[in-house]
């Protein structure tokens, strides 16, 4: 029998793949995985046990048995997040986090010990799944994927007014900063760097707003036959 259909959301921090794959995933009523929270969860659960973020073999472990359960946000908008019993949807989401989730995420062991656990998501009637590595590691044959960009400025300007709209206190040049850092980080690593599969499409979203990146990915779902 054939797999469900999958859509796959690869790009930098801050191009918006978290935000459009919610979107997509809702419309077409498919099931979401946001990998990357797998990577922050790990990087979290690493803080609150005292293990450090360079010793892989303890993180293999720790990621092996990530207690850890995805529902969906009150407003049905996203994904609420509990790790231990402990709702963590929040305190996932800060550039700390971040930063720590794109270091552990280098160490080969790590990816191999979350593989599993992200496939376990595709599930009828389908999935779109963001991250770094969902077209070319985690879903290859996936039917439809998009590497999505925007400019390093408008990605930081863009996490400053989401984090200055939390009430974070925050510096423009320093997240810019931080999301260069991590672009390096994410970009050079050895095992399953971020780059474009071979048969993505590429959608550079700097000066597009949401709904045009929405509706440009939905033409190609519509142009390709994948859903419904
Ligand atoms: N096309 C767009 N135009 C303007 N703002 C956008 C656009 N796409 C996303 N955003 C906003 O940018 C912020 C970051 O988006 P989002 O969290 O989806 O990025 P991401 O690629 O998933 O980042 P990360 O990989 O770090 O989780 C959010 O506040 C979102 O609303
Ligand atoms: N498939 C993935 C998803 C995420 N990562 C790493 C790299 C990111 O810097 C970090 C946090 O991801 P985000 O929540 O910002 O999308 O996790 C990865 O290596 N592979």
């Amino acid at each position: 029998m054939n797999n469900p259909p999958v859509i796959t959301i690869d790009g930098p921090s801050g191009s918006g793949k978290g935000t459009i794959a919610a979107l997509l995933a809702k419309k077409l009523g498919w099931n979401l995985l946001d990998s990357g929270a797998l990577y922050r969860l790990l990087a979290f659960a690493a803080r609150n046990h005292g293990v450090d973020l360079t010793n892989e073999e303890a993180l293999k472990v720790l990621a092996a048995h990530l207690d850890v359960q995805f529902g969906s946000s009150k407003d049905g908008q996203g994904l609420s997040i509990t790790l231990e019993g402990e709702d963590v949807t929040h305190a996932i989401r800060n550039e700390q986090i971040g930063a720590g989730a794109s270091q552990v995420a280098s160490l080969p062991a790590v990816r191999e010990a979350l593989l599993q656990r992200q496939r376990v998501f595709l599930e009828a009637p389908g999935l779109v799944a963001d991250g770094r590595d969902m077209g070319t590691v985690v879903f290859p044959d996936a039917e439809l994927k998009v590497f999505l960009t925007a400019s390093a400025d408008e990605r930081a300007r863009r996490r400053y007014l989401q984090l200055k709209g939390r009430g974070d206190d925050v510096n423009l040049a320093s997240l810019l900063d931080e999301i260069q850092a991590r672009d390096e980080r994410d970009k050079g690593r050895e095992v399953a760097p971020l780059k474009p599969a071979a048969d993505a499409i590429m959608l550079d979203s700097t000066s597009l707003s949401i709904e045009q990146v929405l509706d440009s990915i939905l033409s190609e779902v519509a142009k390709r036959g994948i859903a419904g």
